[in-house]
């Protein structure tokens, strides 16, 4: 998110969590069009995540500060060191990996006692936003017990899929992006209306 009136009328429907890129690889990257100040405008219920990708400790830390962030998404290729100096430092992690039908998920492994969850994407040309689902299938072989995030080429369609009921073990959490846009950093309201009802209606 990253337009005013947008993010306040997202907010009004009261999501668990909304998402701010500090990765000015991408279409999204949100710094120059919210100033932080306008953050403290979100509800205190709905969960702000800052999203990361290969950025130093320091300048994540100082963003998470200026903005007052509740959670971080690291998004590229972050270490489990780093992902350790960062918990010692108070954060909320969610670590991000892209994944394809040879993602090892002991990769993860390593991460567990730094990252309170993790995301899987799928794996494309950008480190994020690349629109396109992954075989959920392999979720199976998910070895860990840190809650997860599914992301990747989420729409209206693929989560009303039998895929998608049959998907176990169960998300913690679904991340929507461009699925679920008019354009590049702009959400469509009504489409994520229609996405809260229909999970409500499945819990
Ligand atoms: O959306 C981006 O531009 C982006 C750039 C760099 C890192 C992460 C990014 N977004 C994350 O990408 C996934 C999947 O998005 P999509 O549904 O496939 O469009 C999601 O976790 C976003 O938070």
């Amino acid at each position: 998110m990253r337009e005013p009136a947008n993010i306040l009328q997202l907010a009004a429907l009261q999501p668990d969590y909304m998402g701010f890129i500090f990765y000015e690889g991408s279409k999204r990257y949100c710094e120059g069009h919210i100033r932080p100040e306008m953050l403290a405008e979100i509800p205190a219920g709905i969960q702000k995540v800052g999203v990361f990708v290969n950025e130093s400790t320091e300048v994540i830390l100082e963003t998470v500060q200026a903005y007052k962030l509740d959670l971080i998404q690291l998004h590229g290729r972050e270490t489990p060191g780093q992902c350790r100096d960062l918990k010692e430092a108070g954060m909320t992690i969610i670590k991000a990996f892209s994944v394809d039908d040879h993602f090892a998920f002991e990769n993860t492994l390593l991460y567990e006692r730094y990252c309170d969850f993790f995301l899987f994407d799928t794996r494309g040309n950008n480190y994020g936003g690349n629109g396109t689902a992954f075989d959920w299938e392999i979720l199976k072989g998910y070895l860990s017990d840190v809650p997860y995030f599914l992301s990747g080429g989420l729409s209206l369609e693929n989560l009303q899929s039998k895929e998608f009921e049959k998907l176990r073990p169960k998300p913690h959490a679904i991340d929507v992006n461009s699925g679920f846009e008019l354009e590049p950093g702009l959400k469509d309201v009504e489409k994520v209306k229609e996405l809260i009802k229909l999970m409500k209606e499945k819990n």
